[in-house]
């Protein structure tokens, strides 16, 4: 396991938090992702970026457990995993936004943040009949923490209101909300500036350096348009073809050649 390093804008990286180690991932004949290596360093901020169709949704679904790759293996925080639930990755600590948001549009905004503290709730239905006081304070501890969340993403003036009455970035924000309220040791964001303005690009650009800033998340995110994660990475994963053609900082990655004639489309053979 590396140790901790300090980046040269004063930054305090940790040790590996992921290992992903020679993961080959197929779809029946089609190899979405090939061979690749790279980890995750705690307290970092880590994206996935490449062209439309480089495995980078493979890549995040191998992360967050939902895929398990044929070749290769998977450590986290010192442990190798093997095939999980998804409420077994969510114990773990890695909790995900979706790029098509999935919220519940009847339910308030407090409610859907509510859910995000699922994997938190130790009292069962039992405790909840019998003995309230324990689920009762338990409710009044999961509160705190969501309206924690709630001031700090700054969304308060709609925390009564329906999902499915928000605007596209409001949406994602709240999603944003939800994934952090089951307090991720790795937050995974898919897209999370797909579909945007640059205004809510800024904003949730903002609001992910805050996150990992005050609460220490280690962020990994996948994105299609280089532009936007350059200035919010640590490092940088290029991928193109199932392949990994660049791993670095912004600044090395955006000087590879093989990256540059990917993004341009220069052909393979
Ligand atoms: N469930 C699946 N079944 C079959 N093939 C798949 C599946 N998911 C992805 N693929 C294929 O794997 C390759 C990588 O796709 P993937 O969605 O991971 O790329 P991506 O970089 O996320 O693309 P985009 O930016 O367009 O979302 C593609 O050739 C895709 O068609």
């Amino acid at each position: 396991m590396s140790v901790a390093e300090i980046t040269p804008d004063g930054r305090t990286l940790g040790g590996t938090l992921m290992d992903m180690r020679n993961i080959t991932l197929r779809f029946g004949g089609v190899t979405a992702i090939k061979d690749i290596s790279f980890d995750i360093r705690e307290g970092e901020i880590r994206a996935i970026i490449g062209p439309n169709g480089a495995g980078k949704s493979s890549m995040l679904n191998v992360i967050s457990g939902f895929y398990n790759p044929q070749e290769g293996e998977v450590w986290f925080r010192g442990d190798k995993r093997g095939p999980m639930r998804p409420y077994q990755v969510a114990r773990l600590g890695i909790a995900r936004t979706f790029q098509n948001i999935a919220l519940f549009d009847g339910m308030s905004v407090l409610d859907n943040i509510m859910t995000g503290r699922l994997t938190h709730t130790k009292s069962g239905i039992l405790d909840q009949a019998i003995w309230w006081g324990k689920a009762q304070r338990e409710e009044i501890a999961h509160r705190e923490k969501v309206e924690e969340i709630i001031d700090f993403l700054e969304i308060q003036r709609i925390r009564k209101t329906p999902v499915g009455r928000l605007p596209y970035g409001l949406k994602k924000r709240v999603e944003l909300a939800r994934a952090l309220a089951a307090e991720p040791k790795l937050l995974l964001l898919d897209e999370p500036m797909a579909g945007m303005n640059v205004e809510e690009k800024e904003d949730m650009s903002r609001y992910i350096l805050d996150v990992n800033d005050e609460f220490g998340t280690t962020v990994a995110l996948i994105e299609h348009d280089m532009g936007v994660v350059m200035d919010l990475s640590d490092r940088v994963v290029v991928m193109d073809y199932g392949r990994k053609i660049g791993d670095g900082t912004p600044d090395e990655v955006r000087g590879n050649q093989d990256v540059i004639d990917a993004y341009l489309g220069v052909s393979h053979d």
